[in-house]
């Protein structure tokens, strides 16, 4: 398995055709996984705020009618609250990083949690909202794992708030990372973005799912990254970032978000008749 490196950049829409023709091919299978947050929406002043780009999701619309496409959502959010903002029918939804799983039937798969990590998270939970949530910063539970929102708190404030919230976290045995404007605490398990994309793609397609369909997967966050890394050599993935410096699993580095209308237009000129 290969390190992170700096991946190939594409900035502009015709890029697309120049560095990716083998991403698909018409008449093939095609998946799609995608997230949410900074990737189908771009990022906003408060969760509740995102909304797709129009054309985005007329085009991602077509692309998950198609019967030869298949589009599933991995998002940090909960299930249902990425389920809402998306609302696309036919498309699989995975929330709380691949830890809760709905499939277009409504029928689900649940990652179960020891019960020594709920009651952690149950602890973890109150003494954050004890402690850290002040001064605008604020606690978005989802009952496996959380966000920790510091967007709105003073600048000044911001390294004291974030140290003592990591401190928390990690205190009681989450996996914190930082997101946008954000902490992400994750529980201790060796579940996340990308068992829940190989699980996904072996349900639908079975085990062998990389000969079954061309697989291609966006994020532009840290926690994208487990997806990226568990789908090298299976597919492509495109990780959205304006750092030129990033280094990443995946195959491109996307400068900005506005360029994932691009793809789907380009997948969709090219895939759907
Ligand atoms: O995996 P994702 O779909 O990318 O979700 C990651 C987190 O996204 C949300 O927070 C982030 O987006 C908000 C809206 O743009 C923004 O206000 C916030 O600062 C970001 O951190 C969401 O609230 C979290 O639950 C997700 O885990």
């Amino acid at each position: 398995m290969s390190e992170k490196r700096i991946a190939t950049v594409i900035s502009k829409a015709e890029d697309f055709q120049k560095e990716c023709s083998s991403c698909f091919e018409k008449g093939f299978n095609l998946a799609l996984l995608l997230d949410y947050d900074g990737t189908l929406a771009p990022i906003a002043s408060n969760p509740s705020k995102t909304q797709m780009p129009v054309e985005l999701e007329e085009t991602l619309r077509k692309l998950a009618k198609h019967p030869k496409t298949f589009v599933a959502v991995i998002s940090g959010r909960a299930l249902k609250d990425v389920k809402a903002h998306v609302n696309i029918e036919g498309v699989t939804f995975a929330g709380n990083h691949g830890l809760e799983i709905e499939y277009p039937d409504g029928s689900r798969h649940d990652y179960e949690l020891p019960a020594d990590i709920k009651q952690n998270y149950m602890d973890m939970v109150q003494e954050l909202k004890q402690r850290v949530e002040r001064d605008g910063a604020w606690v978005e539970d989802k009952h496996v794992s959380l966000t920790y929102h510091y967007r709105d708190t003073p600048v000044e404030l911001k390294p004291e708030l974030k140290q003592l919230a990591m401190e928390i976290c990690q205190r009681h045995g989450f996996r914190a990372n930082l997101a946008h404007e954000a902490i992400e605490a994750k529980p201790p398990v060796d579940w996340h973005k990308g068992e829940a994309a190989l699980y996904i793609l072996k349900d639908k397609f079975g085990k062998y799912f990389s000969q079954e369909a061309f697989i291609i997967f966006a994020g532009d966050d840290t926690t994208d990254e487990d997806a990226m890394r568990a789908l090298q050599g299976l597919g492509r993935s495109f990780r959205i970032s304006a750092d030129e410096h990033l280094e990443t699993f995946a195959d491109y580095r996307l400068p900005q978000q506005t360029l994932m209308t691009d793809l789907f237009k380009w997948i969709a000129n090219g895939y759907l008749d």
